[in-house]
């Protein structure tokens, strides 16, 4: 099965590298010609995955169209690229798995709602978890989530992607998969913001129990299961997230914790922090739901420049409830 990655970025890159692990030919598509150029001739990426050396059998290229020659396609750029980029890319009948952790502005929609629009033919699968891309490229023990509505076509991509130290575990929950990607990275925000603020550590394990309350309350009402969001790709992650600089959206956290704006913070990042994208969506997609995200609205308040100390105050002054409704 020859795989091609779009999206050369930290992630796209990473799996890329665990795709070519046993000197199997892969093909990265990169929008950067830098990146193309460093990978083809160096075996780096010094953009967006510096210090890792990837295996030789990665062909990077620029040309979309050099996709339509692979068996199975995993579509690693951010969500609100996802669709113009599926547009243009040549699919066949490969299958695309999709590996971006969000939900389109405007649509309201997942990732493989997306997918499902724009190429309604290509079964679909979903590849999410706690995977920092630096940690899955230097090869240390990772586990994820690999979703698939067609289980035989799961079993074979996890199967190929499989090695000794990366372990797909098969699901057949697709939207479960996405929602705990997509709701943690929001969550993620807000843990940091009480790391920069100084809110200790009774707050952060507060915040990421009540957090997954929230994810759960909102993945049930959108038909996800909830040992999935208890799994890999949602309680895993969120406490991966949660927990550790090394994450985009925790260290937006820690910035707007300490009193930045999150425009500043936001402004010239050639990194995506997908949380700041999703949390706008997810408080729209949440009231239409009728599901109540108290930390989600919080984040959303943050974003749009609310003090740090009236939205904890806030947070702290409702009403006190059950802990289970
Ligand atoms: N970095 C990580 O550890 C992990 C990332 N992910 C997810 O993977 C997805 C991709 O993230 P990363 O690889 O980390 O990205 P990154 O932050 O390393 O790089 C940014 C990416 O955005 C692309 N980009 C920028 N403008 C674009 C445009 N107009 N059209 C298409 N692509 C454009 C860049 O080419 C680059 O590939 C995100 O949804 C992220 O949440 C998931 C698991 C782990
Ligand atoms: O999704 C990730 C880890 O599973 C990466 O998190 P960040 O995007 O916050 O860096």
């Amino acid at each position: 099965m020859k795989i091609g990655v779009i999206g050369g970025g930290a992630w796209g890159t990473a799996l890329a590298s665990v795709a070519a692990r046993d000197g199997e030919p892969v093909l990265l598509w990169a929008r950067e010609p830098d990146v193309v150029e460093a990978i083809n001739a160096g075996h780096e990426n010094p953009l967006f995955l510096p210090g890792i050396a990837l295996p030789a059998s990665i062909r990077a290229t620029g040309e979309l169209s050099l996709s339509a020659a692979c068996d199975a396609l995993l579509v690693v750029v951010p969500t609100q690229f996802v669709r113009a980029i599926l547009a243009e890319t040549p699919v066949g009948s490969a299958p695309l798995v999709l590996c971006a952790k969000g939900m389109e502005a405007g649509t309201r929609l997942l990732v493989s709602e997306v997918a499902h629009q724009v190429r309604p033919e290509a079964a679909i699968a979903v590849l999410s978890g706690p995977t920092f891309a630096h940690e899955v490229a230097a090869g240390q023990p990772t586990a994820v989530t690999l979703a698939c509505a067609d289980e035989a076509i799961g079993q074979q991509l996890a199967d190929r992607l499989a090695s000794p130290t990366f372990r797909p575990y098969a699901s057949n929950d697709v939207i479960g998969a996405e929602i705990g990607g997509a709701v943690k990275n929001v969550l993620a925000i807000a843990c940091g913001v009480v790391e920069g603020a100084g809110l200790g550590q009774n707050a952060r394990a507060a915040l990421i129990a009540r957090g997954f309350a929230e994810m759960t309350r909102f993945g049930l009402a959108r038909g996800a299961r909830a040992e999935t969001l208890a799994g890999l790709s949602g309680l895993g992650d969120l406490v991966l997230t949660c927990s550790s600089t090394s994450s985009r959206n925790f260290s937006l956290g820690v910035g707007l914790g300490q009193g930045h704006a999150a425009r500043d913070l936001l402004a010239d990042r050639r990194t995506v922090a997908e949380g700041a994208f999703t949390a706008p969506v997810l408080r729209e997609a949440a009231m239409e739901a009728r599901v109540d995200m108290p930390v989600t609205e919080a984040v959303c308040a943050l974003l749009d420049g609310a003090d740090v100390r009236d939205v904890v105050e806030a947070l702290l002054a409702r009403p006190l409830t059950r802990e289970h409704r």
